[in-house]
């Protein structure tokens, strides 16, 4: 017999007393991105931050060296600094960070849109890497729920091991856990897929259009890593150098209307260059630039990185150093062409398994 053809809840006709229920037939779709603090308060900040900056892929220093740094030092100042810059940003209405209710908004499109192609046969939810909804809960929920296969779908559009990889870490050891595992797929980084590119060079011609003087250059921040990690294999760097490029290509723009930063520096260490918040007082001072645009094409929605670092402290280093129009195109969040892209890489991911 077919087991993809059964009904979720098939009988079991020789089944021992207490058997568990036995459901099936489904194809889950996870969408995971990377988290956000439950609260802005310190204990909410503490825990958030305790979680993320003990993975190894983020920080990859021997955790005898690092966690006393981290527990005694960091811990105890940067959740007063960061709750601050989350307070300033927070959806008091819904009590969450923009990212949580930004990442609710896209699993709402991205379920119509999956049951508009597939029924119900493929169930779509998301999960977090650090806080919650917690991968372990998202993945055992899925498996619970009949999921038979499931595409695990990190919303990163360039691969980073500080991301996608830690994120696809986190999948793999929820399904460690099961007795019962799911068969599993994870969907590759997007960084040059047609429709992302499209997605994204529309929104710089709404808001281009929309802007009273159009702006000079554009500049495209990406969060940061470490210089060493690039050095050490990671393509991040190279793959944010290339959505750049497709985004001008797209635009039909000459080079020097369009330029590639990092932002988010954490820690003595190099990361990479030009940084954005040095960048732009750079382009002020030096260059002459009084009316700018920056776009956030690493982040598939609006989040702390966004909202405060980049519209509000590097908006001020531009403004310091002489600049006069700085304008913020927010992230592809729940854009129509963006959700339209997403649920296009969704499915070619499902291929041939619905
Ligand atoms: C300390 C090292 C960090 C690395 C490396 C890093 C890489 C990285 N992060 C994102 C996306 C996001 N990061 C966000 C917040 C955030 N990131 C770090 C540190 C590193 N990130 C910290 C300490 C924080 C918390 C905020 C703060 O205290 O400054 C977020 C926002 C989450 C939110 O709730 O809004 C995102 C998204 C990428 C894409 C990336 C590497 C490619
Ligand atoms: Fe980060
Ligand atoms: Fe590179």
């Amino acid at each position: 017999m077919n087991m993809m053809s059964q009904t979720p809840e098939t009988p079991l006709p020789h089944a021992p007393e207490g058997h568990p229920k036995v459901r099936m037939g489904k194809i889950g779709l996870l969408m995971a991105n990377l988290g956000t603090p439950d609260g802005h308060d310190y204990w909410s900040m503490r825990r958030y931050l305790g979680e993320f900056l003990s993975d190894r892929r983020v920080i990859d220093y021997s955790p005898f060296l690092w966690q006393p740094l981290l527990q005694g030092i960091i811990l105890t100042s940067r959740p007063f600094r960061s709750g601050a810059a989350y307070r300033s940003i927070w959806n008091n209405e819904a009590g969450e960070s923009p990212l949580a209710t930004i990442t609710k908004a896209q699993v709402a499109k991205m379920k119509t849109r999956m049951r508009a192609r597939f029924g119900d046969r493929v169930m779509v939810d998301y999960c977090m890497r650090y806080g919650n909804p917690s991968t372990m809960t998202k993945v055992a929920e899925m498996q619970a729920a009949g999921c038979e296969r499931i595409v695990f779908f990190p919303l990163y559009p360039q691969y980073a091991g500080a991301t996608s990889a830690t994120a696809n870490d986190q999948f793999f050891r929820a399904l460690m856990k099961l007795k019962w595992q799911p068969s599993s797929r994870t969907v590759p980084a997007y960084f040059e897929d047609p429709r992302y590119i499209e997605a994204l060079a529309q929104s710089v011609e709404r808001a281009y259009a929309a802007a009273e003087i159009e702006p000079e250059i554009l500049v495209c921040s990406y969060h940061g890593v470490p210089k060493r990690y690039l050095m050490e294999g990671d393509p991040y760097h190279c793959q944010c150098q290339k959505t750049t490029r497709l985004l001008r290509e797209r635009l039909g723009w000459d080079k020097d209307r369009i330029t590639t930063t990092f932002q988010s520096k954490f820690g003595p260490e190099e990361w990479l260059k030009p940084y954005t918040v040095e960048e732009v007082a750079r382009l002020a001072r030096e260059d002459g630039k009084r009316n700018i645009a920056v776009i956030a094409p690493a982040f598939s929605s609006d989040c702390i990185e966004t909202l405060e670092e980049i519209n509000e402290e590097i908006r001020e280093s531009f403004e310091e150093a002489g600049g006069e129009r700085f304008a913020y195109i927010p992230c592809l969040n729940d854009d129509e062409a963006h959700m339209d892209a997403l649920a296009d890489i969704a499915a070619e991911n499902l291929a041939g398994w619905i």
